[in-house]
């Protein structure tokens, strides 16, 4: 396929994506299975144009003063694919697959509008019902930071050091482009797509399958650091999904001591047996029974809660779920954040902490979690998050957000994913 054919099957997936209001992925995956002529570059370009759409909607609908899907598709091209309007003209000269060209009022109206006379929720690209939110924790910041959030990511990798070190996976995927990540010592990142490009599959890679490093955000690792588990300690990971935290620990812990990993739905566990195979972790053990746990009641060192949350810190990686985020489904999850507290608390021995990350930027389902939380439990103290900020990220100058409560990454500050973390002592 050329650029035209592309572009035309990114802006009928976008209206697929509005009309329907369903995730881009399945859009994109349906769009697949009818064209299976479609090449990998073909459905790597196309995503590319939709979540680049799906980013950075409402600025670059307000720059072309139009919100349809042909118009801001062109928008994406003009700005993150890095091309010219004489550029684009000539791709798409004689593709019959091509869409309609774009109007001349709508490319006079791009060159000529300057995004900084714009309402503030269209510059940080964020629903206006999330701007509050945003502004609650950022302060006058919170513009800056929401346009951070409407970025290409980079892909980022945790060295495994159970199976390798950082300069074993760095020469594996020299080729891929991979270099060191920030912050971290042991990390790995690819940087973000520059223009059309397409990122490498590091999944396809043998050290992958050979279990040398795991695709997380550098912000999850910094979370699982965080918790400063310790080899030989007993440690809940009491929503542990897919596992993405679980490997980490067990990392950490050098395979010794036990993680119990628990989640109350047991198809999100799934993927763990795989990944925990891959990665030579001997030490944990897997419950989607709640009654497996009773014996670990007051028993555990750390118990590390992985909330379930909005996912804002997570919107360059998912910016569909940022348009259909509604304050109900905020409401939500601020309820199952409470009982997820109130139920973890139970395994923590005297003296343990008790761990509780998201990857939400919003102070209702963070620091005020926490504030509330504290209020309720007199046995629990915070333990204060710069130092514990300083001793997991020893590396670089960046520094999070410290609300009145634990520490919040976002990718304007820390170059990661947004994740709020903060750790609970409980009295001995
Ligand atoms: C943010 S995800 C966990 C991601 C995972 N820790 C990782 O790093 O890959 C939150 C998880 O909490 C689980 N969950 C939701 N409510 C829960 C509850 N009441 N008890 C335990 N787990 C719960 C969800 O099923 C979901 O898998």
């Amino acid at each position: 396929m050329r650029l035209g054919g592309r572009l035309q099957a990114a802006i009928e997936i976008l209206d697929d994506i509005e009309t329907r209001k369903r995730p881009a992925s399945d859009a994109l995956k349906d769009w697949g299975l009818a064209h299976r002529f479609a090449g990998a570059g073909d459905r790597a370009v196309i995503g590319n144009i939709v979540y680049d759409v799906l980013r950075r909607k409402l600025s670059i609908a307000w720059r072309m003063d139009s919100a349809d899907a042909r118009d801001i598709a062109y928008g994406a091209l003009l700005s993150d694919a890095e091309m010219s309007a004489e550029g684009i003209v000539a791709a798409l000269a004689d593709d019959k697959f091509a869409p309609a060209p774009l109007d001349a009022d709508r490319l006079a109206a791009w060159e000529s509008r300057d995004l900084a006379a714009a309402p503030d929720h269209v510059r940080a690209d964020v629903p206006e019902w999330c701007a509050p939110h945003l502004e609650a924790l950022f302060g006058a910041d919170w513009v800056r930071e929401g346009a951070a959030l409407a970025a290409r990511p980079p892909v980022d990798l945790r060295v495994n050091t159970l199976k390798a070190s950082r300069a074993k996976v760095l020469k594996e995927l020299a080729r891929a482009g991979a270099g060191e990540a920030p912050l971290l010592p042991g990390a790995v990142r690819v940087p973000p797509l520059r223009a059309l490009g397409r990122h490498p599959n590091v999944q396809a890679e043998p050290a992958f399958q050979k279990g040398w490093f795991e695709v997380q955000d550098l912000g999850s690792q910094i979370a699982a650091r965080v918790a400063a588990v310790e080899p030989g300690q007993q440690v809940l990971d009491y929503c542990a999904g897919a596992g993405g935290k679980t490997l980490a620990l067990a990392a950490e812990m050098e395979n010794r001591g036990q993680i119990h990993a628990f989640d109350a739905e047991k198809p999100r566990l799934a993927p763990i047996f795989e990944r925990l195979k891959r990665a030579g972790v001997r030490n944990t053990q897997v419950h989607a029974n709640p009654e497996d746990l009773t014996p670990l009641e007051a028993q555990m060192d750390v118990v590390l809660t992985d909330a379930p949350c909005t996912g804002s810190g997570t919107w360059r990686r998912r910016p569909d779920a940022k348009w259909r985020l509604s304050p109900q489904q905020l409401e939500r999850r601020e309820t199952e954040q409470r009982e997820v507290l109130d139920a973890a608390k139970r395994y923590v021995k005297p003296g343990g902490r008790l761990v509780y990350v998201t990857c939400s930027l919003f102070a209702s389902e963070n620091n005020l979690q926490i504030e509330a939380f504290l209020r309720n439990n007199a046995d629990y103290s915070e333990v204060d998050a710069r130092p514990l900020w300083q001793a997991a990220a020893p590396a670089g100058e960046a520094t999070p957000v410290f609300p009145s409560h634990g520490m919040v990454l976002s990718p304007e500050r820390t170059s990661t994913d947004g994740f709020y973390i903060s750790v609970l002592q409980r009295a001995g």
